[in-house]
């Protein structure tokens, strides 16, 4: 929460400016791309919060290249993203969930490259339960010939220029990081501005919540059952036992995550045998943001962002969360990594 000196709104516009100006040589494209992914948000909100009443529920008929039936306010959202990222000619290409290829922009000498979850949490869509969409920003390496590849876009996520989230919850929050801090900002649709809430914020060290989808319990690795056993067990001085809480939505879980502290866990299993989450859309740029604000991120074993990406819709387990509760699950999985499955 901001202090009372700070009282004075500051838009996200304002904002971008000011940290424009700590970069003498800043061309201004990055702080232009953040106002893209601003306006189509603040669209993409309005939808969102009319969605019962306006033909926007429900499916589109057509599948992703993950075999997800895909939801109107999916490609509603993709729709508005890309072409507000179209409008300022800086981006040359984009990838998305819900497009199977690269998507080529209108100005192919554009020097970013953005990933896209237009709509997270597509399964609450209908249910009136928190989304989000999710982005992330890649420079394009300066080549002799401008041919648009693939292989432009596989880059580790320690590369990442920029990245954030929009939550559509009981308020629209914007939280996007440049490497210099995370902060937050609330739409106020009355004057249909984003309104800086937080500035750089920092996520608890620890917290006593798990956040897990308990249904794939069956076929999660030794270590993780021992560990959820551990937060499960009463122990009043590390306060134990945690709390459970898992929305569904990863921007929502993660952003409650952030104010809250705890831990966030989409692991291997049998259904999901490389994890569910994708690694170029949704846990690297969650990651960024995560790790601005002093938490961790890994696969179980490595940094999130230090995995090197071999397809743009690959998939990674993750534990995400406040830095003590991810070395604590770490500590478990190494454990527990020779002993036989029960
Ligand atoms: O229903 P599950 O298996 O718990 O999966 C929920 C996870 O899947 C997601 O909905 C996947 O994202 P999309 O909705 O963008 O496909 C995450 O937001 C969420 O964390
Ligand atoms: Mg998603
Ligand atoms: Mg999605």
């Amino acid at each position: 929460m901001l202090s009372k000196k700070e009282s004075r709104l500051e838009t996200l516009e304002e904002y971008i400016i000011q940290n424009q100006n700590r970069f003498p040589g800043a061309t201004g494209e990055l702080s232009q791309l953040l106002r893209d992914i601003g306006l189509a948000a603040k669209i993409i909100s309005r939808e969102v919060n009319k969605a019962g009443i306006t033909n926007i529920l429900g499916f589109d008929g057509s599948t992703n290249i993950h075999g997800e039936a895909v939801k109107k306010l999916d490609l509603f959202a993709d729709q508005q993203l890309i072409s507000a990222l179209d409008r300022s000619l800086i981006t040359c290409m984009v990838i998305s969930e819900e497009n199977d290829g690269i998507v080529r922009m209108s100005s192919k000498n554009g020097k970013y490259i953005v990933y896209l979850d237009p709509l997270d949490g597509s399964s609450n869509i209908d249910v009136n339960v928190s989304i989000g969409s999710i982005f992330s920003v890649y420079m394009r390496e300066p080549r002799y010939d401008s041919a648009l590849r693939e292989s432009d876009a596989l880059q580790p996520g320690v590369r990442q220029v920029a990245a954030g989230y929009v939550l559509y919850g009981s308020s629209t929050i914007l939280a996007y990081t440049t490497g210099l801090g995370v902060s937050l900002f609330t739409l106020d649709p009355s004057i249909g501005e984003f309104i800086l809430s937080d500035r750089m914020i920092k996520m608890p060290d620890y917290g006593n919540i798990y956040s897990i989808n308990e249904g794939s319990y069956n076929s999660w690795d030794l270590g993780l059952k021992q560990y959820i056993k551990y937060c499960q067990e009463e122990d009043q001085e590390s306060g134990r036992p945690y709390s459970a809480r898992y929305i569904g939505s990863m921007v929502a879980d993660i952003h409650r995550t952030l104010i809250k502290g705890g831990i966030f866990i989409y692991p291997h299993s049998n259904r999901y045998p490389n994890g569910k989450l994708r690694l170029m859309y949704e846990c690297n740029p969650l990651s960024f943001i995560i790790e601005q604000a002093g938490g961790m991120a890994t696969d179980g074993e490595k940094r999130i962002m230090e995995l090197e990406p071999t397809k743009i819709h690959q998939q990674t387990p993750i534990y995400i969360g406040s830095k003590k509760n991810v070395e604590d699950v770490m500590k478990f999985l190494k454990e527990y990594k020779s002993v036989p499955q029960e």
